[in-house]
């Protein structure tokens, strides 16, 4: 059975101007243990495709479709049961680690509540713990700087607490929304290493959502590719690589900086695409 399964996902926005229809079609199912990248543009609707799994949409946002986690419907869940899921069965992180590090709070703090709460384990056994997860997460003298506050980290080191965070409860899906773009490209490498190494270690099921196709060559079994809120393609990274069909997924193909090669601006992708659509 698959772990998560979506089904004509849409997400729309009431605004002054009327009704956005930010995600129009998404469909995909992820199976236990595998890592999916959703790729495409910017405003392609792959953050609200995945906020709308967790309802997480802003105020003025309706989702509607079907949502299948482990054989139960989640979409639209109550406040109360989603809170439970997201706690304990499907971690997120963001591209901002300061949206959900509270600044006021040691990291230690912020983290031993999580396990108190939700895995009922004692203060010591909870802090034993955290360090047990930062070091994971190769945050080196974890036992010391457990105890810092988020402002005493890099923007990197953030990034690798949020990432121990959502990893706490050792849930079985993880949501790495544009986990590297605020980083240097070097801090991004070894972010995306070191998903790749704790999906091994723990086996958690992971939604990479990136506009970068670069960092999903090596990533991820599993490429889908959004255009303007629907799926482009879909399919084995490798395939996607090698024998892309989609000329807006060419498009993105050739935007990939190589040392090798002159580089196509992103820009004209959607042009490109849309003109082979008819529609610039
Ligand atoms: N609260 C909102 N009200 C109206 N429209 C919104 C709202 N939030 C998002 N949108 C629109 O929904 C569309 C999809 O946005 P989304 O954030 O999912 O794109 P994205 O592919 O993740 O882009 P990015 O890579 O820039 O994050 C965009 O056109 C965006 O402007």
């Amino acid at each position: 059975m698959a772990l998560l399964e979506v089904k004509n996902l849409k997400v729309d926005f009431k605004t002054a101007d009327g009704t956005v229809h930010a995600v129009k079609d998404l469909n995909y199912t992820l199976e236990k243990g595998k890592t999916l990248a959703i790729v495409g543009e910017s405003g392609s609707g792959k953050t609200q495709g995945a906020f709308a799994l967790l309802g997480l949409l802003p105020k003025n946002g309706r989702a509607s479709g079907s949502v299948i986690f482990d054989g139960k419907e989640i979409l639209n869940l109550p406040r109360k049961q989603m809170n439970a899921y997201r706690a304990e069965r499907i971690g997120i992180i963001f591209q901002d680690p300061m949206t959900s590090l509270n600044p006021y709070l040691r990291i230690s703090r912020q983290m031993t509540e999580v396990l108190e709460l939700h895995r009922g384990m004692s203060h010591k056994e909870a802090l034993a713990e955290s360090v047990r997860m930062l070091d994971a997460v190769r945050i080196t003298d974890a036992k010391n700087r457990v105890h810092m506050y988020p402002h005493e980290f890099s923007g990197g080191m953030r990034q690798r607490v949020m990432i121990a965070m959502a990893l706490l409860c050792s849930p079985e899906l993880l949501i790495a929304d544009e986990p590297t773009t605020a980083l240097d490209v070097t801090v991004q490498a070894g972010i995306i290493d070191l998903l790749v190494d704790l999906q091994e270690d723990f086996g958690t099921s992971i939604i990479l959502i990136t506009h970068d196709l670069g960092i999903v060559a090596g990533t991820c079994e599993e490429t889908l590719v959004m255009f303007d809120g629907r799926v482009m393609e879909h399919g084995k990274t490798a395939d996607i690589f090698e024998r892309a069909e989609h000329p807006y997924t060419k498009g993105l193909l050739a935007a990939i900086p190589r040392l090798d090669k002159k580089v196509d601006r992103l820009s004209t992708v959607s042009y490109d695409f849309m003109a082979a659509r008819g529609e610039a």
